[in-house]
């Protein structure tokens, strides 16, 4: 597989830190492949996945989208290549949920241009893929926590990348929509070979969902590599600083009530 996304040599940090935060010699997201961002609070997943997504240039280092400088692209060309559905993000109240989601394909349309066939198609699947049609109609105000995230997200698919990058997006979400947003963004994994970039807070979900997982610590990869050999009981303890036993899947059996 070749390599969709990939960093190389990256120090990323914030204007107001003195150090990076994130140091890593090398980051692939392979193509086609869902890759999950595990580590504890703190341990610089989402500053990752903001350098990986185009929106914190690092320090050092260089970012690219297949053989393109993520920093030296042009911002529409590179959010019809990659999108990032980022934690935060406040949305306007006054929107419906349907005219939200039709803003995901702001890098398709010019300035005041009205929806194509092909943009109203986009917004209907995405409405449909992360059930949000049931409530479509809606003002994004109205929302509950949960439903306004998945309106986030089918903001995100709407926008039809190449690479997805997702920030805890089931953050808020009951087991049932967490469910169906990962079999969502797994859907278009594998019908079209959309390539995912995950932080996920649950590394025994994120070992069961993912191709691979890059498991970060005080902002620097510990491992990295297909769950069966990423989660190991000295990772555990290592990274998370819990005692548990892996069994075989990998299913993980913390000794102490976490
Ligand atoms: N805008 C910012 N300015 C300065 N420091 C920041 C900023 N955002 C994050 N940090 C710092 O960077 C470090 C890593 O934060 P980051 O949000 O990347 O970690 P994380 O692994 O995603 O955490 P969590 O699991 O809690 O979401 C933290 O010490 C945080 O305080």
């Amino acid at each position: 597989m070749s390599p969709a996304l990939t960093a190389d040599d990256l120090a990323v940090g914030y204007p107001t830190t003195d150090d990076p935060i994130v140091e890593c010699e090398n980051v692939i997201l392979p193509d086609g492949e869902i890759t999950a961002l595990v580590g504890p609070n703190g341990s610089g997943k989402s500053t990752l996945l903001k350098a990986l997504s185009g929106q914190l240039e690092p320090w050092a280092g260089d970012v690219r989208l297949g053989t393109d400088d993520v920093y030296g692209m042009e911002k529409k060309p590179l959010a019809r290549r990659l999108a990032l559905l980022s934690q935060d993000g406040d949305l306007p109240g006054s929107l419906s949920v349907r005219e939200l989601v039709q803003h995901g394909r702001h890098p398709y349309r010019g300035f005041l241009e009205p929806l194509s066939e092909t943009d109203h198609a986009a917004v209907d699947e995405a409405l449909n893929l992360t059930g949000t049609d049931e409530f479509a109609d809606d003002g994004v105000g109205n929302l509950s926590g949960g439903q306004r995230q998945l309106a986030r997200i089918a903001m995100t698919l709407a926008q039809e990348p190449d690479v997805l990058l997702l920030d805890e997006p089931t953050t808020f979400l009951d087991l049932r929509h967490q469910l169906g947003v990962l079999d969502a963004v797994r859907a278009l994994n594998d019908e079209r070979g959309v390539t995912v970039g995950i932080v996920l807070h649950d590394i025994a979900q994120a070992a069961r969902y993912a191709d691979n997982l890059i498991a970060l610590r005080d902002g620097v990869p510990y491992d990295w590599g297909p769950p069966a050999e990423v989660v190991t009981e000295q990772l555990l303890a290592d990274v998370f600083g819990v005692e548990a036993t892996v069994r075989e899947g990998p299913e993980i059996v913390p000794h102490q009530p976490l």
